[in-house]
């Protein structure tokens, strides 16, 4: 199968659990919860994406043949270096990508692959670091995994059910918006009160890397 992907990058994870860690962003073309295009996002399910995902047009971009292209490309990015390689996987929703020979193609090269996902399609078995961000109006299938990263405040979205699925971290990332800094305290307050949650910032926003 051949890849959309928008952009490919070298940078450190910037959220969650892993902030921080030194890894090669794969950001899949397309989504199944937003068309990408400024006139649709009144009406999507997801409408506080931060990313452009649409075409195959970004920087380290393009579409790959099959999935030796595609990991070719991403040890060029990780470069010198055996140990400890480590690949992001993210869109759009990778998931309407990722497949059984890019996950035994990464493998090979000796990547640990993590994602990051909205959780309406079952993640591939293989991948090594499952994270689900789940988006207040969909269906989410993958109800277990490494860290959930609950975007907040999300209206809409039921915090005690999603407390209830298994993972092992549980997280709580402010929403990137015109509210800026009521967001952070709404998530701090919720922190506050339950102690199973932790915040996660967008650290790379912070820093100004990618
Ligand atoms: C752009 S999404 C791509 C992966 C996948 N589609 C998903 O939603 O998890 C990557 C991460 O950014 C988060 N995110 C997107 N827009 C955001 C915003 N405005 N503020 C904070 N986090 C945001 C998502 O919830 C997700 O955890
Ligand atoms: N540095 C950095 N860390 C990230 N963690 C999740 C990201 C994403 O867009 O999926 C992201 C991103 O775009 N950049
Ligand atoms: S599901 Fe992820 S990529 Fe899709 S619109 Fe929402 S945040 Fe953006
Ligand atoms: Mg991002």
């Amino acid at each position: 199968m051949s890849y959309a992907v928008k952009e490919m990058f070298l940078t450190l994870q910037g959220e969650g659990v892993n902030a921080g860690r030194r890894a090669v962003f794969v950001r899949f073309a397309g989504c199944n919860l937003w068309s990408g295009r400024e006139q649709d996002r009144a009406s999507a399910v997801c409408r506080f994406c931060d990313t452009d995902f649409v075409g195959v047009d970004g920087l380290g971009g393009g579409k790959f043949a099959d999935a030796d292209a595609l990991v070719a490309a991403v040890i060029g990015f990780w470069g010198a270096g055996q140990g400890d390689r480590f690949v992001v996987l993210t869109g759009g929703e990778p998931m309407l990508q990722v497949d059984d020979a890019l996950v035994e193609a990464l493998h090979a090269a000796g990547f640990r692959i993590a994602i990051e996902t909205n959780g309406t399609l079952a993640v591939h078995p293989g991948i090594d670091w499952v994270c689900v961000s789940p988006k207040a109006g969909s269906h989410v299938v993958q109800r277990s995994g490494d860290e959930l990263k609950l975007v907040w405040p999300q209206p809409g979205s039921d915090i005690d059910a999603i407390e209830a699925w298994d993972f092992t971290h549980r997280l709580l990332q402010p929403m990137d918006d015109a509210r800026g800094a009521a967001n952070i305290e709404a998530a701090i307050a919720v922190v506050m009160a339950r102690p199973q949650w932790r915040l996660s910032l967008q650290t790379h926003k912070l820093l100004g890397l990618r």
